[in-house]
């Protein structure tokens, strides 16, 4: 197809995610049982479990109160991706987030978005369930792809702490909304971006816990300087500020917290650690784990 302007471009896989959501999530908009105003009853029934504390979850870790504090690890259940296929098709979620939490791990970061990830709100859900007795439970994410309140909804009765809002995929005003909406459920969002125009609108909404990616969500390019550029822009803020993806070593996570970077999401390299709990222990080099 072309138009005046030249052919038109494939769409990225950004793109092609959001399109597909955007039809699953019309399907259950339209299912008996999970229609919003299903969600919404049982929401004001106070059928949604007890939140705990994103925010302060995650200033919170092995190290802190100790003489040479850390940052937080926000470890990922993550089963496929697009860029690199199967990864841990068949890990037991629950199981894998026990072995997260038991190592010191502040938030679990469940993918449930089930074509490219293979992820769903019942791993979610059977995550919240593994930890919930837990004493200082982590916190859990639900990482997705969330353009509507209807995935904010069911994201809060299925047990997530915070969600995931992606700047890229969003206009400011469904920013600033879903933000709001997110709040209004009890839970600060971990707010995603790419580059210092996204980071700008973060920061214009007032969100409190911010994610740089350092993959690019159009073409799949890692950077890991992508997080150290905008390190700058929340420096005298009251901002959490989170470097996403592509960490692989120790190195990468002592270069952060020397540049000020609050807290790593890690997916890939713990999903395929042979010991996880060593791996954890190495990475993050936290005292008495
Ligand atoms: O991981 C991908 O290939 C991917 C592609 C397109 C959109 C999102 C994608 N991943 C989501 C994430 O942000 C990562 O799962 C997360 O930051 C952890 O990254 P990693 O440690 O590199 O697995």
């Amino acid at each position: 197809m072309s138009n005046a302007q030249g052919p038109a471009k494939p769409p990225t896989i950004l793109q092609k995610i959001y399109a597909q959501r955007q039809r699953d999530v019309e399907v259950a908009i339209a299912t008996p049982g999970t229609r919003p105003e299903e969600l919404d009853a049982y929401l004001e029934m106070g059928l949604a479990p007890a939140l705990t504390s994103f925010v302060a979850r995650l200033m919170d870790n092995p190290s802190t109160g100790t003489i040479s504090p850390s940052l937080s690890l926000m470890a990922e259940i993550k089963r496929a991706s697009p860029s690199k296929g199967d990864i841990a098709p068949f890990v037991n979620p629950a199981r894998q987030a026990l072995l997260y939490a038991q190592s010191g791990a502040s938030v679990i970061s469940v993918l449930t978005e089930p074509t490219w990830f293979k992820g769903s709100l019942v791993d979610m859900h059977l995550v919240r369930r593994a930890i919930d007795a837990l004493p200082n439970r982590p916190a859990v994410l639900r990482k997705e792809f969330i353009f509507s309140e209807y995935q904010i909804a069911e994201a809060r009765l299925w047990g997530a702490d915070t969600v995931l809002l992606i700047v890229a995929m969003l206009t400011q005003e469904q920013l600033a909304r879903l933000y709001a909406y997110s709040l209004r459920l009890g839970m600060e969002p971990l707010v995603e971006v790419n580059n210092a125009a996204e980071m700008q609108r973060a920061l214009e909404i007032g969100a409190k816990v911010v994610g740089v990616n350092n993959r690019n969500l159009h073409d799949f390019s890692v950077d890991m300087g992508t997080t150290s550029g905008l390190v700058d822009m929340v420096r005298e803020r009251d901002v959490i500020l989170c470097a996403l993806s592509g960490i692989q070593s120790s190195a990468d996570v002592q270069s952060y917290k020397a540049q000020g970077v609050n807290a790593v999401l890690v997916g890939e390299s713990l999903m395929r650690a042979a010991d996880t709990k060593q791996f954890i222990k190495e990475l993050l080099a936290w005292p008495n784990v």
